[in-house]
C-alpha cells in the first residue's frame, strides 16, 4: 500500500500536496476525484475527507485531509528524502511556522478569493465580480507589503532555505500571477524575485506540467 492522493490537478489544495511529494521525489498515485459529478460529496470519498473537499491522502493505513497538514506530514515522514522543506533547529522552525500560519491565515484570506474570481470563474464561464476583486486586491497588497519587507531580510519567507512556508503559497500564486492581480507581485521587487524563484523549482514545474 503506497501513497495515494485523492484529488485533481485543477484543485489548488491538491497541487500543494503534489508539490511536497515532488520535492521529496516520492512515488505516489493520483486518484482522480470527479468534482463535476459531486464524487467528493458522497461516500466513499466522505470517509477520506468528511468535509467533502479535495484533497484526501493515504499513506498505508494513515488517512489525512487538509492540504497543509498533509504537506507537513510528508516533510517529516520522509525527512531523509529530497528537499528538507522544514528545518531541524527548533527556533528556526518556529519562524518557519510563523510564515506557514501567515500563508494560511493572512495570504489565503486575501488571495484565495482572487483565485476564484480571476482564475476559476473564467475557467467555468462565470463572470468575475470586479468589486470583490478590488476589495481583495487591496487586502493582498497589505499582506505583500509585509512580505516585501520580510524578503529584504531573508531569501525565503521562513529563512535562508526553501520550506513549507514558501511551498504552501505556490498554488494560489500560480492561479493569480498571470491575472490582473499579478501587478501586485510585480510591483514589489523582492516579492517578484521570490515568486519567480519558487515557481521555477523543478518540483513545481512537474505539478503544473
Ligand atoms: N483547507 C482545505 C481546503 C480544501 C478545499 O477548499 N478544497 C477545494 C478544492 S481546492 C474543494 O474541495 N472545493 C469544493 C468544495 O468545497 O465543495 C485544504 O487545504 O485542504
Amino acid at each position: 500500500m503506497g501513497i495515494k492522493v485523492h484529488g485533481t490537478k485543477v484543485s489548488m489544495c491538491t497541487m500543494r500536496v503534489l508539490a511536497a511529494l515532488y520535492e521529496k521525489g516520492i512515488d505516489f498515485e493520483l486518484v482522480n476525484v470527479d468534482m463535476a459529478t459531486g464524487e467528493h460529496k458522497k461516500p466513499p470519498y466522505l470517509s477520506l475527507n468528511p468535509f467533502g473537499q479535495l484533497p484526501a491522502f493515504e499513506d498505508g493505513d494513515l488517512k489525512l485531509f487538509e492540504s497543509r497538514a498533509i504537506a507537513q506530514y510528508i516533510a517529516y515522514a520522509y525527512a531523509d528524502k529530497g528537499n528538507p522543506l522544514v528545518v531541524q533547529d527548533v527556533k528556526k522552525m518556529a519562524i518557519v511556522t510563523v510564515w506557514m500560519q501567515v500563508e494560511a491565515l493572512q495570504f489565503e484570506a486575501a488571495a484565495a478569493r482572487l483565485a476564484w474570481e480571476l482564475a476559476y470563474k473564467p475557467m467555468f464561464g462565470m463572470e468575475t465580480d470586479v468589486a470583490v476583486v478590488e476589495e481583495h486586491e487591496a487586502k493582498l497588497a497589505k499582506v505583500l507589503d509585509i512580505f516585501e519587507s520580510r524578503l529584504t531580510e531573508s531569501k525565503y519567507l521562513g529563512g535562508d532555505t526553501f520550506t513549507l512556508a514558501d511551498l504552501n503559497h505556490l498554488p494560489i500564486i500560480k492561479l493569480i500571477y498571470n491575472t490582473r492581480a499579478g501587478k501586485l507581485f510585480e510591483a514589489r521587487s523582492h516579492v517578484k524575485a521570490w515568486c519567480d524563484d519558487i515557481q521555477a523549482r523543478p518540483a513545481w514545474q512537474k505539478v503544473i506540467s
